[in-house]
């Protein structure tokens, strides 16, 4: 079946461990023996049994105690030494060669735009054979307003680019959003094209950032690689629709059949594929 893993990503509380312990359970459902691995050397609370944990080889309080370090700076700390021990990571993931894997990533965004930690994770992972897609955690509540959809994107931009790999941008939260907004609100604007959202923020936005807003937009739509799956981790059906794109994306199982990338997970909506932020996958 080979090695094959998600690397979840995303700011802090998108929604990540919780998403880990919903797609965990889905797919035990299913019979595909998963394990979650915890890269966060700060959690405390799992809601999911946690396979290998890298508070096992560092903590971000130890760091704190011993050198001083606030939590930040901790964290950054503790993601660096995994990185200089990458051996360890890979004797504990030989216990796991036949498994499908889920792993749990800190929310410090600096970790994905700043610091070249993730993509030493991914170089390592892939050289020992896994076949590794990112799944990039965005709250829904991102979405229903121009600015924050811009710099979201972006965010999703930034980390696609600097992983090279198959990458999945998710929508979490959507049950939440779903009580105080319509689905057709939400489905339209991940369809709106990059020039109708570039005009909403124009309309926010003060007059000496329009040609930084044009800019913005043109660089989304030069790449058109930004597009979002929606999860409600409440509906089996939204589950198991993104565990299909992530499979298709790194070829999991020989058996699974291969689904067009442009399906979108609201299926009333025939158009979806219109918008500029349509749904990618490698
Ligand atoms: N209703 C609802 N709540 C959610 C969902 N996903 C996450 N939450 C809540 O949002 C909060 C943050 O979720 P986490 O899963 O801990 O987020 P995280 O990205 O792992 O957070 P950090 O590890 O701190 O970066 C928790 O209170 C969750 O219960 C969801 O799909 N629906
Ligand atoms: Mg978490």
């Amino acid at each position: 079946m080979g090695k094959h893993a998600q690397l979840i990503m995303g700011p802090a509380g998108s929604g990540k461990s919780t998403y880990c312990d919903t797609m965990r359970k889905h797919c035990e459902e299913i019979k595909r023996s998963v394990h979650v691995v915890n890269l966060d050397p700060a959690a405390e609370v799992f809601e999911y049994p946690v396979s290998i944990d890298i508070k096992n080889l560092i903590t971000v309080d130890e760091v704190m105690d011993e050198l001083a370090y606030g939590p930040n700076g901790g964290l950054v700390y503790a993601m660096e030494y995994l990185v200089e021990n990458m051996d360890w990571l890979m004797d504990e993931l030989d216990d796991f060669e036949e498994d499908y894997l889920i792993i749990d990533c800190p929310g410090q965004i600096e970790l994905y735009s700043h610091i070249p930690v993730m993509r030493t994770l991914v170089d390592a992972l892939q050289q020992s054979g896994y076949r590794v897609c990112a799944v990039f955690m965005v709250d829904s509540q991102f979405i229903l307003d121009s600015c924050k959809f811009i710099s979201g994107s972006l965010m999703c931009l930034s980390a696609m680019i600097r992983l090279e790999i198959p990458h999945i941008n998710v929508l979490t939260k959507l049950d939440v959003i779903k009580k105080s907004h319509r689905l057709k609100d939400i489905e339209s604007f991940l369809d709106l094209e990059v020039h109708e959202l570039v005009d909403r923020l124009d309309n926010e936005t003060n007059n000496r950032y329009h040609k930084l807003n044009r800019a913005i937009g043109q660089l989304l739509e030069d790449y058109s690689l930004v597009g979002y799956i929606p999860l409600d981790i409440s509906d089996q059906e939204s589950i198991s629709f993104l565990l299909a794109q992530i499979d298709n994306s790194i070829q999991y199982g020989e058996d699974v059949e291969p689904q067009d990338p442009n399906d979108q997970y609201f299926e009333e909506d025939e158009d979806a594929d219109d918008g500029a932020f349509d749904n990618y996958n490698n």
